[in-house]
């Protein structure tokens, strides 16, 4: 990986294997995309190019449907979840089952986070053992049930809270070769990457089979996409069939022509390469892409990570003061800050009457005036508040009573 300024300067977060390795910390590669896709050659693809340039990744399986992979894997979802035990026993379908197995996998995910950490700083015992530079991550063919399961979203922000992670959508390049199959696929590289909030690299992958410079083009060029939507649209493309001609209402052409202007932000955030898993073609530009995405992740979504951790930190603070004042509420104490006998006791803590109370503790009638009143007027002050209640009130009287 290039090591650059942005790299030294940017910081490395708490559980950070940057602490042992503060130049180089792995950069986790997520692989995800559609059924068919070839996702799966294209881990082998990828891994085995590791491994030839001595550089053995770390991989994990998140599918825990999967019957036959090509490719060990160093953490394999289906070592912890029985897949088919989980469909039984909660009685679900396919999706189902891939979900909770992925919800059960999840509450184990400090433990992944451990030896993730634990593999990517230098061993100690072992210096011979090099730290992993790549983390190959890979996931269910059904996009949907990772992608937007809260299981999906933990364990990715897990992963981005301590390593640079990419995202690599895989492409089935010859299905996407028409202007509606294309956009579909757009829009739902667009759905994952707002969703997930990481840098990503469209793979589009089977270039053996089609040549995927159309689909560069079309991201590049709007008036060549133009040209490829009326082509589409005089062929009959989208169906659709009504009047002569085939050009059907037009209805699709002009919702992908508008689609397509919306999309062109999007699409200057993302790499684009073009690769044959199969015969391994376009690999090296790929691994080119992952680290030009993960100095990106370094200085643009890291700081943006952290700023939804302190957030969602300052959430949970408010969250539970909320709650704390519910539960104040539920006991019919009213809100413990806003009533004068919970300022009394903070006051008491400092102040003259505590020494008054520990030197005599029996002797009420020793307090001087002074106490007398302001314990009064304290007394008065918790009865009178508009926001005082019974409880306040009872609770002036035990003050009053331990005082004693
Ligand atoms: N021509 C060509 N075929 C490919 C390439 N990559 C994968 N395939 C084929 O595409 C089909 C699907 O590949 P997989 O790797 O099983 O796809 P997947 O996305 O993992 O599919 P699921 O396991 O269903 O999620 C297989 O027949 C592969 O041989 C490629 O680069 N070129």
């Amino acid at each position: 990986m290039a090591s650059t300024s942005a790299e030294a300067a940017a910081p490395a977060t708490s559980s950070s294997p940057a602490a042992g390795d503060a130049a180089k910390p792995p950069v986790a590669i997520v692989c995800i995309g559609m059924a068919g896709s070839g996702k799966t050659t294209f881990m082998q693809r990828i891994n085995a190019y590791l491994h030839q340039k001595k550089d053995p990744p770390y991989v994990m399986n998140l599918d825990p449907a999967v019957t036959h992979s090509p490719f060990q894997s160093n953490i394999d979802i289906r070592d912890s979840v029985n897949y088919k035990k989980v469909m039984e026993e909660y009685k679900l379908g396919p999706n189902g089952g891939i979900m909770t197995s992925l919800n059960l996998f999840s509450t184990k995910v400090d433990q992944v986070m451990n030896i993730l950490e634990k593999r990517a700083a230098p061993d100690p015992e072992n210096p011979a053992k090099k730290p992993i530079n790549r983390i190959l991550v890979d996931t269910p063919g059904q996009i949907e049930v990772f992608v937007w399961s809260a299981s999906g979203t933990i364990l990715l922000e897990s992963l981005a809270s301590s390593f640079p992670t990419v995202i690599a959508y895989i492409i089935d390049t010859p299905r996407s070769s028409s202007t509606s199959t294309f956009m579909s696929n757009m829009l739902y590289a667009c759905s994952i990457l707002y969703k997930m909030k990481l840098p990503m690299i469209l793979v589009f992958n089977k270039a053996d089979a089609k040549d995927p410079s159309f689909a560069k083009e079309w991201m590049n060029d709007y008036e060549a996409f133009q040209e490829a939507l009326t082509e589409d649209e005089n062929s009959n493309a989208f169906g659709g069939g009504e009047g002569e001609g085939g050009g059907g209402s037009g209805y699709m052409s002009g919702l992908i022509n508008s689609m397509s202007l919306m999309l062109e932000e999007f699409y200057s955030h993302l790499s684009i390469v073009g690769v044959s898993s199969l015969y391994g073609t376009g690999i090296d530009e790929f691994f080119a892409a992952v680290d030009e995405k993960a100095e990106e992740f370094k200085k643009d979504y890291q700081p943006e990570l952290d700023r939804r951790r302190t957030e969602r930190e300052e959430n949970k603070k408010k969250q539970r003061e909320k709650e704390l004042a519910k539960m104040m509420k539920d006991m019919n104490l009213g809100n413990p800050s806003a009533t004068s006998a919970f300022a009394d006791i903070k006051a008491d803590d400092d102040e003259e009457e505590l020494k008054v109370l520990s030197s005599d503790e029996d002797d009420e009638i020793d307090m001087d005036e002074d106490d007398k009143e302001g314990l009064q007027a304290r007394y008065e002050a918790a009865m009178q508040n508009d926001s005082t209640t019974t409880a306040d009130a009872s609770f002036a009287k035990y003050l009053h009573t331990q005082q004693r």
